[in-house]
């Protein structure tokens, strides 16, 4: 699904369902703003009427009637109209902020959280290819939204001010309004003149300090191997030079800025010169040039106050509020594309799929990576009966991994199809299919979390008795005993840490403890010491016959147990049988395994392709 208008897409989905908080949090904000102009009038006209004289007191839009004729009573509600507006103006601007900030809370909440569910429900590929981008949508964007907001509240409120301040110079004497008018319109261009010098340099300094980081975050990642290879004066040679880079480029922005502080100073305070050389000429001499109206002192005391408060609403218009806007903008237009897979990602009303005995076919699979120039996998066939075990072996990059992520629709095949118990997976529903085929991978993630609460991650209601159980088929339970709090022990960055061979081991308990009727295994026992292996294997073969395994392995002790060992090399089955009959055949695997056992003979040819890395492993 293609959005036409992201930002439009996401404020639909998003900020309407709050709309009513956002339309009555910038009308409390617009009626604080008219409140707070009231005091400059009052205060002009106090000046001219009871200081001066000069004039009667009457105030714009108030009957006359309604105003105290003695000196006394004018001052009483000059005090009071002055403390009325400051109290109501607070009121309302701290009633307007809070239900507009709730409103957004509430909006960027929504968000964020129907973002992850969508991020969540994306097939793997999109994963593997995009995970870089959908941290940073998660993190960067979401909270970056809220600039959106904040610029929209912030246009609202200084249009407001300039909006407000105008309406009232225009009541009072329109004729200087006009003439005021050129000074927010030459603050406006002067800023967004700056803002347009301005911003390529920002875009060095976003760059530069990303380098730095990007430096800094390499050097400590990889500080064992810049140890290893005493590489640690050249790491600070690089460092030096990204911060260098980064602080030649902040400089430059701070310059620039320093000299459009002072010029917009010294706008402001011309312009308030200019104004009162004016207003003085005005009232001394009658109207200049064309214009009409009279000017007294008082209504120029509220010009001038008036007019100073104009300069940060239209600076800030200018520039802050524009460029709130525009980051908020292109975060919405990156997060907008995630909900672009929702449609595919969310609908799985797919029959369930049922599995009684784990008799797994693969068709003439044929899959490709998007990338890929030749197929991954080429007219796969594999029939795997139930409870059987199945070995896979290959050379590095021969598609291993790929078949068994085929088998869990990690990824789908071009042509070709897979069934459990005659049953296409692709016809039936992902979670179905997941809860019937158990997956333990190389490098298994534990969450932080307890001992306990890891294994029992598929099955939170497991009771203690379930998971030390299944915790003991993995070979687990002797090491878990032995730690601080045995299966209460919390684990991840603030926790024990684990070898990887113990966080196999869990991986293959929480697996065991889900108890699919088909399990795969991908690289699942590599970290595990030989000894170990053994005993895993010894269970796993006494649960046989009830789950069918899938076992890929480049440690050939692994599948020699195997009721069939399935060789792949360049994305084709090559070999097929038993350890004995592949043995016997001497092809591959009779070449592997002559080469783990320490009985491969210098003459080994170079076409059976056992690689180096392949023999070290
Ligand atoms: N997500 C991906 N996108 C693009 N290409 C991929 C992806 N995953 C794997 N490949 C490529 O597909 C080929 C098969 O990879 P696969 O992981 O299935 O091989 P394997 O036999 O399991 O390898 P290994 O033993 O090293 O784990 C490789 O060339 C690999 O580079």
């Amino acid at each position: 699904m293609q959005i036409s208008n992201p930002i439009r897409h996401l404020l639909w989905r998003f900020a309407e369902p709050h709309s009513r908080q956002f339309v009555g949090g910038c009308v409390l904000l617009l009626s604080a703003l008219v409140l707070q102009r009231i005091p400059a009038l009052v205060i002009g006209v106090a000046l001219d009427a009871l200081l001066l004289n000069s004039q009667t007191f009457t105030l714009p839009l108030v009957p006359n009637s309604w105003i105290p004729e003695s000196t006394p009573g004018q001052t009483t509600l000059v005090v009071s109209v002055l403390v009325g507006a400051l109290i109501g103006e607070s009121a309302f601007r701290w009633y307007g902020t809070l239900i507009y900030e709730k409103a957004t809370l509430e909006t960027l909440h929504d968000v964020r959280t129907s973002a992850f569910e969508t991020a969540m429900s994306l097939p793997l590929l999109v994963h593997q290819t995009e995970d870089r981008d959908l941290l940073s949508v998660l993190n960067d964007d979401v909270d970056n939204l809220e600039d959106l907001f904040d610029g929209a509240r912030a246009a609202v409120l200084y249009s407001g001010e300039l909006i407000s301040a105008f309406a009232f110079m225009i009541l009072l004497n329109w004729n200087l309004a006009l003439v005021v008018a050129l000074l927010p319109i030459t603050v406006a261009f002067t800023a967004r003149y700056y803002a347009s010098v301005l911003e390529p340099r920002y875009d060095t300094v976003r760059s530069t300090v990303g380098g730095l980081n990007t430096r800094l975050r390499d050097a400590i990642n990889g500080i064992r191997t810049v140890k290893a290879l005493v590489r640690e004066e050249r790491e600070a040679d690089r460092v030096t030079g990204a911060s260098g880079e980064y602080k030649r480029s902040a400089w430059s922005v701070l310059k620039l800025r320093a000299i459009y502080n002072r010029v917009s100073w010294l706008l402001a305070a011309v312009g308030v010169w200019g104004l009162f050389g004016l207003g003085s000429y005005w009232i001394l001499t009658g109207p200049p040039v064309t214009f009409t109206q009279s000017l007294t002192a008082g209504t120029l005391l509220t010009f001038i106050m008036y007019t100073f408060s104009l300069m940060d609403p239209t600076r800030k218009l200018a520039v802050d509020v524009l460029d709130k806007i525009e980051s908020g903008q292109a975060s919405s237009r990156r997060i907008a594309p995630l909900f672009w897979h929702d449609a595919s990602a969310a609908c799985d009303d797919a029959p369930e799929l049922t599995v009684t005995d784990g008799h797994v076919e693969y068709t003439a699979v044929t899959f490709s990576y998007d990338d890929a120039e030749t197929p991954t996998l080429d007219g796969i066939s594999l029939d795997v009966p139930p409870g059987d075990f199945v070995g896979i072996v290959g050379h590095s990059g021969a598609g291993k991994s790929t078949l068994l992520k085929l088998l869990l629709r990690f990824h789908e095949p071009d042509t070709g199809e897979v069934r459990i118990d005659s049953q296409p997976i692709s016809e039936h529903s992902l979670e179905s299919l997941r809860e019937h085929v158990g997956y333990v991978s190389q490098d298994p993630f534990l969450f932080p979390g307890t001992v306990h609460e890891n294994i029992a991650y598929a099955n939170p209601d497991a009771s203690r008795e379930e998971v030390v159980d299944s915790s003991r088929r993995a070979g687990a339970h002797e090491f878990v005993s032995d730690l601080p709090e045995s299966y209460d022990t919390e684990l991840g960055e603030r926790g024990t840490t684990l070898s990887g061979g113990q966080r196999q081991r869990l991986a293959i308990a929480r697996a065991l403890l889900a108890d699919p009727e088909i399990l795969v295994f991908d690289e699942a026992t590599s970290h595990v010491d030989t000894e170990t292996e053994v005993e895993i294997q010894r269970q796993l073969q006494a649960e046989a016959g009830d789950r069918t395994v899938f076992a890929i392995a480049h440690r050939l002790s692994t599948v020699r147990p195997a009721d069939q060992i399935v060789v792949l090399n360049d994305g084709q089955i090559t070999e097929h049988g038993t350890h004995e009959e592949l043995v016997k055949h001497d092809g591959i695997y009779a070449t592997l395994w002559a080469v783990q056992t320490g009985k491969f003979a210098a003459d080994a040819t170079p076409e059976a392709g056992v690689s180096d890395s392949e023999v070290s492993r």
